[in-house]
C-alpha cells in the first residue's frame, strides 16, 4: 500500500530554479520515500482518503542538511580538550582517550551525535572512526543516512596497518547499502601525515578494486603541509596525486591551505571539499578559500568534524559561518550569499558523497526534508526566508524531520533513539573511561 503524506500551505526551498527564487509556496505531496508533487495547489490525481495531512502554515521546509565530515563518537569527548592547535590536541588529548574507547563507548556516544543531529535537521552525516559497526548499528536504528568508513591512522608497524586495511575493507564490504539503503561506505586513510605513502597506496588500490570512494584530511594546518613538504618533498596535494588518491572519487576535509595550483588541480581531478569552519576556527587552524574553490568549480560542502573541536554538530551554525567569515577575509558582501550557503549544507553535500537523489526538494527526489518553525521572534518579517536560515537560524528552530519519507523528528523530539538513555549512558561511558 502506498503511504501518502499531503502537506499544504507551506513555504519550500527551491535551490535549484532557473528564475533565481529560492522558495515557493505551496503543496507537496509524498509517497513512500519519495516526493511526487511539489506545485501550487494539489493535483486530482492524488487519493487524499488515506493520506497523512499537515498543515505547513508557520513551517519553511528545508532539504535534509548533509554533514560531509565528522567522528560523532568523540561527543564522548565534548569539552575534554580545549583551546588547543590541531597537532597537541591529538596526540595530548583526544588519541590517548581514544586508545581506551571500547565499542559501547563509541555505539553511546554516536548515539548522542545522532540524536543532536537529527534534532537540528541534519538527515545525512559522513563519519571516520574506529569501532563502525556501532556506527552502522546507530544508523539502522535511528533512521539516519550515513556515508560510514573506518578511518585508519598508520603510525604503527606494517602488520597493524595491514589489520586496520583489512578491516576497513571488511566494514565497507559488509555495509555499503544495509539500512534500506541508508549507508553507503567509503575508504579513509587518516591523513598524509599519518600514512606512509605505501599505506595510502594500499587504500587506493582496495577502492579501486571495490569501485569505492575515498576520503582524507588534508591541508589542514599550515604546519602539516611544511612537514609534508619536508618529509616527501611535495605538497600534500601534489603527494595525493602521486598515490593516485584522485584517481578515485574522492573527497577531503579542510583544505585550509591550498595554492592556486592545488584548487586547480582539486577541480581537475573532481575532487570536492568538505569545509569545516567552526573547527578549523576553534583549532586555529586557519580559513579555507571557498570562494576561490567554488569559482574554480570544485564542490565543497559543508562539515562539523568532531564534537571534540566544535563542540556542537550544528548545521546551521556553520552555514552561518561558512556566511560570514569569507565575507569578512575577502572585504566582499557577496563571496558567499545566503543561497549559497543553503547549497553548501545540502545539494553540494549530496554532489561531496554521491548522492544523486538528496539534497534537494524536487519531484522524484528521496523525501530528506526538515520542517523549520517560522512562527518566532527572529525569523519575522517573513522577508526572505533562505536568508533567515542562513542569517537568523540555529538547530533549535528544527520542529519536524523525515528521512526517506518516515518522521524521525516531531514537535522537536528524537522518534527514533531514547534520548534520555542515551544521555545517561554516555555520561557513565564518560566517567568509566577517566577511571580506565
Ligand atoms: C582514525 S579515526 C579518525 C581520527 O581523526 C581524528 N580527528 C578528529 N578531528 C580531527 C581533525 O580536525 N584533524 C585530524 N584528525 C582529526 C580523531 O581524533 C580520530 O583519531
Ligand atoms: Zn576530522
Amino acid at each position: 500500500m502506498t503511504k501518502r503524506i499531503i502537506i499544504e500551505n507551506g513555504a519550500f526551498a527551491v535551490l535549484n530554479a532557473q528564475s533565481g527564487q529560492t522558495s515557493i509556496k505551496g503543496t507537496m505531496v509524498i509517497e513512500n520515500d519519495r516526493i511526487v508533487h511539489l506545485g501550487d495547489s494539489l493535483p486530482a490525481q492524488f487519493d487524499t482518503s488515506d493520506a497523512e495531512r499537515i498543515n505547513g502554515k508557520g513551517l519553511f521546509f528545508l532539504p535534509g542538511l548533509i554533514n560531509t565530515h565528522g567522528h560523532a563518537a568523540m561527543s564522548l569527548l565534548r569539552g575534554y580538550g580545549d583551546d588547543m592547535v590541531l597537532q597537541s590536541w591529538l596526540q595530548e588529548k583526544m588519541w590517548p582517550m581514544e586508545a581506551k574507547f571500547t565499542s559501547q563507548d563509541v555505539y553511546w556516544g554516536t548515539a548522542l551525535s545522532v540524536v543532536e543531529m537529527l534534532k537540528g535537521g541534519t538527515t545525512t552525516f559522513v563519519d571516520m572512526y574506529d569501532h563502525m559497526d556501532e556506527v552502522a548499528k546507530v544508523c539502522e536504528q535511528s533512521g539516519i543516512r550515513g556515508c560510514l568508513m573506518r578511518g585508519a591512522i598508520g603510525l604503527c608497524p606494517e602488520d597493524v596497518q595491514d589489520a586496520k586495511l583489512k578491516e576497513a575493507v571488511q566494514f565497507a564490504k559488509d555495509w555499503n547499502g544495509k539500512a534500506n539503503g541508508r549507508i553507503t561506505t567509503v575508504l579513509a586513510p587518516h591523513a598524509p601525515y599519518t600514512c606512509p605513502p605505501a599505506f595510502i597506496e594500499k587504500f587506493v588500490q582496495a577502492a579501486h578494486d571495490m569501485d569505492l570512494p575515498l576520503h582524507t584530511h588534508m591541508s589542514e594546518t599550515k604546519a602539516e603541509v611544511e612537514q609534508n613538504v619536508k618529509d616527501y618533498g611535495l605538497r600534500p596535494v601534489a603527494h595525493l596525486e602521486k598515490l593516485g588518491f584522485f584517481s578515485r572519487p574522492s573527497f577531503i576535509a579542510h583544505g585550509v591551505h591550498l595554492t592556486d595550483e592545488e584548487i586547480a588541480t582539486l577541480a581537475h581531478y573532481h575532487v570536492a571539499v568538505s569545509h569545516n569552519p567552526g573547527s578549523n576556527l576553534k583549532l586555529a587552524s586557519g580559513v579555507a578559500r571557498v570562494p576561490e574553490l567554488l569559482r574554480a568549480g570544485v564542490v565543497v560542502s559543508l562539515g562539523t568534524d568532531g564534537p571534540a573541536s566544535n563542540n556542537n554538530l550544528d548545521m546551521f551554525e556553520e552555514m552561518r559561518l561558512a556566511a560570514l567569515i569569507h565575507k569578512g577575509v575577502s572585504g566582499d558582501p557577496t563571496a558567499i550569499p545566503a543561497a549559497e550557503a543553503l547549497r553548501m549544507g545540502t545539494v553540494y553535500g549530496a554532489k561531496t558523497i554521491s548522492l544523486p537523489d538528496v539534497g534537494l526538494l524536487e519531484v522524484g527526489m528521496k523525501a530528506d526534508m526538515v520542517a523549520v518553525d517560522i512562527d518566532q521572534a527572529h525569523f519575522i518579517p517573513h522577508t526572505d526566508l533562505v536568508s533567515h536560515m542562513i542569517y537568523s537560524a540555529s538547530a533549535k528552530d528544527v520542529k519536524h524531520v523525515w528521512i526517506d519519507g518516515e518522521q524521525v523528528v516531531k514537535n522537536g523530539e528524537c522518534l527514533t533513539l531514547d534520548e534520555e538513555r542515551i544521555r545517561h549512558e554516555t555520561q557513565q561511558c564518560f566517567e568509566q573511561l577517566l577511571q580506565r
